[in-house]
């Protein structure tokens, strides 16, 4: 199997337009005199999906925190599009076991912008999401994926310009990632949002994203998925075999970043051939 081929071609149906959603530049968290992400580059253009990678600890969630404005830059700036709208779906959620809750009673508590949802829009939301059908099921009760559609689908009750996904894929098996992330395209061809998510799985991500960006702290590259999946950094940091290996592994990065890189990823160990990057795309530079 390769990475790429999944799906469909993985390039947006609907072209990105206007303003980025969230654009950061030059980022730097410093948390306890270290240094958890530095020199960051990234923005989120409307109708594109964008992936972070990288290894445990690569700050990958820091990441996704920053752009949401729930952590802040050490130096560098997050900008995010006025009124914004932001649909957050999380890894997983701690419900009181206790109480008794369905699916839908679960989607009735959500706050759409100060007010209850309606029937109607929890209905629609559920068949987006690919829920439909689990309402009077008790939430405790769902499966992992059966439960991230429905969280998605509360997710999309905000209207989101951008939806957020930490570890999209988290206790959703190989074919549960593939649909997942099949149901997450057809959402933004339909809706034309943005997507920003965190995943582990690269063969299944690869398949189903704009834009990949590899982490460790920096970004070691980053481009479309075909490029990145190619790059000799990528390669330093997975494995020819990817994302199989990635977990437990921890990246010695001993090579200098001083540029920038553009939206075909970096070539040749991170070589000089770049090109600036653009507001769809994704690079970085570095505190030196
Ligand atoms: N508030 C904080 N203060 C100090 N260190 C932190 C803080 N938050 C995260 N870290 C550290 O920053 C690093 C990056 O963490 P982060 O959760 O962003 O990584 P990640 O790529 O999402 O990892 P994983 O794949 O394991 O979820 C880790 O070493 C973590 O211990």
């Amino acid at each position: 199997m390769t990475a790429v081929g999944l799906m469909s071609d993985s390039r947006p149906a609907t072209r990105p337009s206007g303003p980025p959603l969230v654009e950061i530049r030059n980022l730097l968290v410093e948390r306890d005199g270290r240094r958890l992400l530095d020199g960051i580059d990234l923005a989120i253009a409307p109708g594109r999906i964008v992936t972070l990678i990288g290894p445990n600890g690569a700050g990958k969630s820091t990441l996704v925190k920053a752009a949401l404005g729930l952590v802040a830059p050490s130096a560098g700036t997050v900008v995010r599009r006025p009124g914004l709208r932001i649909g957050y779906v999380p890894q997983s959620l701690a419900v009181d076991r206790t109480l008794p809750l369905t699916a839908r009673r679960f989607m009735t508590l959500a706050d759409v912008h100060g007010r209850r949802p309606r029937a109607s829009e929890i209905a629609e939301a559920l068949a987006e999401a690919g829920a439909e059908g689990l309402e009077t099921r008790s939430f405790h009760k769902l499966s992992g994926g059966e439960a991230k559609r429905v969280m998605l689908a509360r997710a999309l009750l905000q209207q989101p310009d951008l939806l957020v996904l930490d570890e999209a894929a988290a206790h959703l098996d190989m074919p549960g990632q593939i649909a997942f992330y099949r149901t997450l395209r057809a959402i933004r061809d339909r809706r034309g949002c943005g997507i920003l998510m965190v995943s582990h799985d690269l063969h299944l991500v690869m398949s189903a994203t704009d834009h990949v960006l590899c982490l460790n702290g920096h970004v070691c590259c980053s481009g479309h998925p075909d490029d990145v999946s190619r790059d000799p950094a990528f390669l330093a940091l997975f494995g020819p075999l990817g994302a199989d290996a990635l977990a437990p592994y921890h990246h010695a990065h001993d090579h200098v970043h001083d540029h920038v890189h553009g939206p075909g990823g970096c070539t040749a160990g991170c070589g000089p051939d770049e090109v600036p990057h653009d507001h769809a795309a994704v690079g970085h530079h570095h505190h030196h």
